[in-house]
């Protein structure tokens, strides 16, 4: 049994310690607002965030951070990528021992253009840092909670520390495999919401599964394009964490990156999707860092560039599709392969 806690009370968060805390670990919730702690310590629900669920009674949550760092031998951070560095500053207050570290959020901070992993190491003193293994792949909240067969990747340098996180979460109906590549698997992570976005927007639009697969492959194309420049392993884009990430993020209704696309490309703007989504859409502030590390790398990405123009500069989304299909014409595998 290990002590483990989670950061962030959210979807991600509340099915991952029901995981924890159902492989016997003695897992404890931190979410930052003291009413959902409650609502979870006495009603043994997280009505926001997976309505209808009913937790686990040896779940426990708790607001008060320092409690939660105490705690724990392992912390998983599950708060969206904009909670990150805060979330890490206000655990420097109160860390006092080395910890291993899981985080599993999927976003690129925009300006800095730093990976998750890269932010906490930022932030949190080297001297706390066991190590941080990304846990990521194909896996929406909503059907982890029923135990529905989920497959998902931890990744880390060292492989010792991504078999400890393996062996934290694997079970019957969450099968946890490892990898080495961080870059690979924090980038697949980050950039198939980009991806999903689009794929909600054709959607919305009206348009098919043409479309669709057509967004997913050259979706996946463009991802590996950059993540090898910046240093990522290509096998890892058709693994898990890409290819995986990408089908059941752009395909189902679970997704919130799709769902807020479905919405922009019927007409929404995109305050008014984030005003009703109530939920993190984290493709959006992606879509932002996508663009600039496309610019950064010289590596094209036309999807991210058509999407950005969507969100940020007013293009109309049906426009936005005429432009990428009116494209120079191209090798299919140009940028991949000399
Ligand atoms: N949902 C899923 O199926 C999956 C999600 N992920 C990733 O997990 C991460 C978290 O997503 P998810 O749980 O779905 O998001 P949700 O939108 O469901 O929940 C986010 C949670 O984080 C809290 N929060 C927001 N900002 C902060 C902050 N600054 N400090 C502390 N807590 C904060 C929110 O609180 P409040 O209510 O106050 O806003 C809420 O409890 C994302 O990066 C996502 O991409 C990865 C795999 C699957
Ligand atoms: O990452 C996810 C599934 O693997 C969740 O995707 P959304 O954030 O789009 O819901």
């Amino acid at each position: 049994m290990n002590k483990v806690t989670v950061l962030g009370a959210g979807s991600w968060g509340t099915s991952l310690a029901i995981v924890l805390a159902e492989n016997g670990h003695d897992c404890l919730l931190w979410s930052h607002r003291e009413d959902q702690a409650n609502e979870i310590n006495n009603q043994h629900t997280n009505a926001k965030y997976l309505p209808s669920v009913e937790l686990s009674k040896v779940l426990k949550s708790t607001h008060v951070l320092a409690d939660a760092v105490a705690h724990a031998d392992v912390i998983v951070m599950a708060v969206p990528t904009k909670g990150i560095r805060e979330t890490c500053q206000k655990m420097m207050e109160t860390l006092d021992r080395k910890m291993l570290f899981v985080h599993v959020s999927k976003g690129i901070e925009p300006d800095s253009l730093l990976r998750i992993s890269e932010i906490m190491r930022e932030e949190l003193d080297e001297a706390f840092i066991e190590d941080i293994v990304v846990l990521s792949g194909p896996s929406h909240a909503e059907e982890v909670v029923l135990q529905h067969p989920t497959t998902v990747a931890a990744a880390c340098e060292n492989l010792a520390s991504a078999e400890r996180v393996q062996d934290l979460f694997m079970n019957q109906y969450f099968r946890v495999y490892t990898n080495q590549d961080v870059i690979g698997v924090e980038m697949g992570g980050a950039l198939k919401n980009v991806i999903a976005l689009a794929a909600g927007v054709t959607d919305g639009l009206g348009f098919g599964d043409n479309a669709k697969a057509a967004l997913i492959t050259r979706g996946l194309a463009e991802m590996s394009r950059l993540g090898v420049k910046m240093g990522a392993q290509p096998l890892t884009f058709a693994g898990l964490t890409g290819m995986g990430d990408l089908i059941v993020t752009c395909t189902s209704v679970h997704s919130r990156n799709w769902r807020a696309g479905n919405m922009l490309g019927k007409g929404m703007t995109l305050q008014e999707v984030l005003d009703q989504m109530g939920m993190v859409v984290e493709g959006v502030r992606t879509t932002k860092a996508a663009h600039q590390l496309a610019e950064k790398y010289d590596v094209t990405m036309p999807i991210a560039s058509a999407l950005y123009e969507v969100l940020f500069d007013e293009q109309n989304a049906s426009d936005g599709v005429g432009k990428l299909m009116q494209r120079m014409k191209k090798h299919e595998m140009a940028g991949l392969f000399e």
